[in-house]
């Protein structure tokens, strides 16, 4: 479903994507874990179109959709209009099948999207993505600035999609623990190299990658 080859990509000197080679099959939920400045969000960007490769190859098999990282909703519309928008390109208008799904989004379907809680704001943004019908999903940080209970209400949704409608999905994380929790495989990106890749089980034995993304052995800061 995404097929990555040896892509480069570069901001004027700068090289955020160093020979990254990355494969999702149809049906598969797959996580793509890194430190802050990995070059996560600029996989993301490039599978959505909205940055350009230096070289390599992207492919994508199917419709792709994108919740970019900080949800970027349109703060002064409301939920359903911000839905509608979603649609927009899939020629999509009508939001009853993506309120089955996340029902909660329609009780704040009239509410200006910029006052709603985070969580809340994730959901919009997880169903303005749902809205053009994706065969496949990259979730950039579902986790972030999200309590336990609204990331694992998503993270649910997520799973019943994947298990019930075949949703292929890339998750970005920075959350191990989540990401180990719903996927089974993963890729490690450190300063744009894929680093580790494999079966989420494995790489949760793997010390290295246990010590930086499942807090193994991390000294505590004390004070
Ligand atoms: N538009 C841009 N112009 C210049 N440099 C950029 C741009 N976008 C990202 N970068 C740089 O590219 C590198 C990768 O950034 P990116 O946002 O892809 O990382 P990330 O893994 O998503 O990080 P985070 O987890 O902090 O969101 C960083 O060094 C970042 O500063």
């Amino acid at each position: 479903m995404i097929e990555i080859s040896d892509l480069v990509v570069t901001y004027g000197s700068a090289t955020a994507l160093d020979h990254v080679r990355l494969s999702v099959r149809r049906g598969e939920m797959v996580a793509l874990l890194g430190p802050n400045g990995a070059g996560k969000s600029t996989l993301a960007d490039t599978l959505s179109g909205i940055v350009s490769p230096a070289s390599g190859t992207v492919e994508v098999a199917g419709r792709l959709a994108h919740i970019p990282e900080g949800r970027q909703l349109f703060p002064d519309l409301t939920v359903e209009d911000n839905l509608v928008l979603g649609g927009w390109r899939a020629g999509a208008r009508d939001p009853a099948p993506v309120f089955e799904i996340l029902p909660r989004l329609a009780e704040l379907r009239r509410r200006r999207a910029g006052v709603l809680s985070g969580g809340e704001q994730q959901m919009v943004a997880f169903g303005r993505a749902l809205m053009s019908r994706p065969e496949v999903l990259v979730v950039d940080e579902l986790s972030l600035g999200l309590a336990p209970i609204a990331t694992r209400d998503l993270a649910a949704h997520l799973v019943e999609l994947n298990r019930d409608q075949g949703l292929t999905v890339l998750l970005i994380e920075q959350n191990a623990r989540l990401a180990f929790g719903v996927c089974e495989r993963a890729y490690v990106l450190e300063a744009g190299r894929i680093v580790a890749e494999g079966p989420c089980a494995e790489l949760a034995e793997d010390p290295r990658v246990a010590r930086a993304y499942l807090g193994g052995s991390i000294e505590e800061p004390r004070r």
